[in-house]
């Protein structure tokens, strides 16, 4: 199907991307999402990639050249450190001599070079070598005399904005912090007589300021030991190759048994240069630096919460009522409570979720910081209970795939409440899927374990009122497992009390009209969620509630008359059509209602300034939608696959129109939805009839309005008993 490429949900445009829907793909135990592009037609630009490393594809001049370079470099002091077992990192090398200005700054008497002249060379300010220093400090004498001249004549020292104070402190936090300035000048002791050796002259620095820096202990650094060569003739490099990966094999580390350069050795014992940056930093700090002791408690903690400006609760909350939370917080004060913070998993309406230890049983769990208001409160105390139903009552054996709960407590005026930690959500792998759809394997998967819970919450008249991808996680990311979430604004069927409910998207027509509602509006969200698992994106967009009404009428025709007389929205989004007296224009089936247009409904309500629907799909039908799909690009080359793969987008449309029936008297029931054919995997004829229907429905959608005027005064009758009842 063509899609139109206009808007996207996210950053990334759902519907920009070409002809490849890729499908996740499931086995029994894993779980890939299958978001490889394999669409790679070569144009007239395409890139050229050249491996830098691969000395076959360097043309003959240049690597002539390069080698001329690298012999260059061979002969320099810079060669030997680029060979030597630890480099001194790049910020470090470069600048002046920090210690040269500390003996400057403590003796006034000794003039300021002018590091900015020409007079010096880009050479004093590379530190290499002991020899480079020795060179350095000959070469800042000789400027020193003859600036002394000039100096002489200036009263009023003006020092170069190289001086200024915070420009010092930069500098000296290169490398200068654990080193004595006096020693400048001092002469070589017994720890550098390995030096000296090497270098005649004997107005050297004690140890090169560098040096202290390197991995290794000092005498090692300094000493030629066979183990770190690198005051040797350097050998010529292996260069590394670059390899085609083929097999999973390939991404395996390849680990040299015996690694000759760049790796730190750990008394004795050799560690790679990745190792000593990541699994062994602390010890690699401490190799550094001896005085480097590391405490959890002094790590800085990252704040999780936006804004994180304090502002209400003694500035604990924010703007918004969070709570401010930080990596390393403490949740809780009771011995066997307490939970600490590790990061953030999601924020919503109600407030944020984190992800916790329990400091006691060490498990890793998620705890939903509710906000302060007393609103949010009351509705999550309601939350807690419904869940603690669930949990307890409804399904102690966690077997019907809700969330639970194991503890709630109050921080600082914040409800926490304590869940098992769960993995994504399933807006979230649509996303890394590239906003293609699912496979058909796995929708039916998913779609069994929602139908799983919703006849449950049924049985148990529970409407969990918020049902869309976002609430619907996977356990772990390597299964298909889901669970439910999120019953913040969960009620008992009998208690209906708010009537704005429902994220948009999956906002039944009945709530939407203002018409009372039950469980049903539950399986209207159920079916805009499979929609969206087999289209990659919402079925139903709405940008506000008349474009939501709009999108559904536009896809499925409108709700019955009786719906439409009855809903206290209505006439928001519609207009009464002319009673012809003559001519009952219901009598055919057709609406006594249609929808504003964008005109009407703007001069109606101005402020709300409502723009043109945005369109996604280029067909607005549902059978349409799901018909003229996008054909999987991995089973295009076989006819026989094309074949099954429409005769399951038959069977997956009639389950989505049985669901997605406007009339919530009508639609089936949870109990029904998990009898037909798509979930079954039973033969799918093209017909089939949920037990304890109504009516015969029929399949064309379109044709199903022609049915409805029948059906209205049965359909009036029972709704009338339901709003009795309650
Ligand atoms: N147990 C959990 N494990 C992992 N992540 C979770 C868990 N509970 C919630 N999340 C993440 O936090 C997000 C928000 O959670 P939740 O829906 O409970 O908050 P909310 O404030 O009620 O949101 P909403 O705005 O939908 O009402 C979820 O979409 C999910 O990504």
């Amino acid at each position: 199907m063509e899609q139109i490429s206009e808007v996207p949900l996210e950053e990334t445009d759902p519907m920009d991307n070409g002809s490849n829907q890729q499908h996740t793909t499931w086995n029994d135990n894993t779980v890939a999402t299958g978001t490889t592009r394999t669409d790679q037609t070569p144009t007239n630009h395409s890139f050229q990639f050249t491996n830098p490393w691969d000395n076959q594809k360097i043309p003959q001049q240049q690597q002539a050249q390069a080698q001329q370079m690298q012999l260059q470099m061979q002969s320099t002091a810079d060669m030997q450190r680029r060979k030597s077992s630890l480099v001194i990192p790049p910020a470090r090398a470069p600048g002046p001599n920090p210690f040269h200005y500390d003996a400057l700054l403590m003796n006034p008497n000794i003039p300021m070079p002018d590091l900015y002249s020409q007079q010096v060379s880009q050479q004093q300010i590379h530190r290499p070598s002991v020899v480079f220093q020795q060179q350095e400090a000959n070469h800042i004498q000789q400027i020193m005399q003859a600036q002394q001249a000039q100096q002489k004549q200036i009263n009023t020292r003006l020092l170069p904005s190289l001086y200024n104070s915070q420009d010092y402190h930069r500098r000296q936090s290169v490398a200068a912090t654990n080193y004595n300035p006096n020693n400048y000048y001092q002469q070589p002791t017994q720890k550098n007589t390995s030096i000296s050796a090497n270098n005649s002259s004997t107005n050297l620095p004690m140890i090169s300021p560098y040096r202290r820096l390197s991995a290794f202990p000092t005498a090692t650094t300094v000493t030629h030991s066979s183990e770190f060569p690198q005051q040797q003739q350097p050998k010529q490099f292996q260069i590394p190759q670059m390899h085609v990966v083929t097999s999973k094999h390939d991404l395996k580390p390849q680990i040299n048994k015996l690694p000759k350069y760049r790796r730190a050795s750990l008394h004795s014992k050799t560690i790679s240069p990745l190792i000593g940056l990541t699994k062994n930093l602390i010890t690699t700090y401490q190799l550094c630096s001896s005085e480097f002791v590391y405490q959890t408690s002094k790590n800085p903690k990252r704040v999780l919460t936006k804004p994180s400006d304090g502002k209400y609760n003694n500035g604990f909350d924010n703007i918004n009522s969070d709570y401010i939370l930080y990596v390393n917080d403490v949740l809780g004060v009771e011995q066997n409570r307490k939970y600490l913070v590790l990061d953030i998993l999601g924020q919503g309406t109600f407030g944020q979720v984190v992800k916790c230890q329990n400091l006691m049983t060490k498990e890793i769990i998620a705890v939903k910081v509710i906000k302060s208001k007393s609103e949010y409160l009351n509705q999550s105390l309601t939350e807690v209970k419904i869940l603690e139903l669930i949990n307890e009552k409804i399904d102690p054996n966690n077997k019907h795939h809700f969330l639970r709960m194991s503890d709630s407590f109050i921080h600082k005026n914040h409800l926490c409440l304590v869940f098992e930690l769960l993995s994504n959500n399933l807006y979230e792998l649509l996303k890394q899927n590239q906003y293609h759809g699912l496979s058909m394997q796995l929708i039916k998967i998913f779609t069994r374990q929602m139908l799983d819970s919703l006849c449950v919450l049924k049985d148990s008249k529970l409407i969990h009122c918020d049902l869309k991808p976002e609430n619907i996680l996977l356990c772990s990311p390597d299964k298909p497992d889901i669970k439910i979430i999120d019953f913040g604004s969960s009620c008992d069927e009998t208690k209906t009390v708010y009537t704005y409910i429902q994220s948009r998207f999956y906002r039944a027509p009945e709530v939407i009209l203002g018409i009372p509602y039950s469980t049903s509006i539950d399986m209207w969200s159920f079916g805009c969620i499979v929609a969206e698992l087999f289209l990659g994106i919402p079925i139903f967009p709405g940008a506000s509630e008349y474009n939501q009404i709009s999108r559904i009428v536009n896809a499925l025709n409108y709700p019955p008359n009786w719906m439409l007389e009855m809903g206290k929205n209505t006439l928001k989004f519609m207009v009464k059509k002319e009673q012809d007296p003559q001519t009952d224009i219901t009598s055919n089936g057709e609406s006594k209602f249609r929808l504003k247009t964008l005109d009407e409904f703007n001069s109606d309500y101005p402020k709300a300034n409502e723009q043109p629907s945005k369109q996604y799909f280029k067909w607005t039908k549902l059978e349409d939608v799901i018909r003229n799909y996008k054909i999987p690009k991995n089973i295009q080359h076989s006819q026989e696959l094309i074949e099954q793969e429409m005769a399951s987008r038959e069977c997956l449309l009639h389950f989505l129109t049985g669901i997605l029936n406007l009339n919530p008297l009508e639609r089936w029931t949870p109990q029904q939805a998990s009898l037909h054919p798509f979930v079954t995997n039973q033969p799918f004829t093209g017909e089939w009839f949920p037990p304890g229907a109504l009516h015969k429905r029929n399949v064309d959608h379109s044709n199903a309005t022609r049915h409805q005027s029948l059906h209205e005064g049965v359909a009036q009758k029972q709704f009338n008993n339901l709003t009795l009842e309650e």
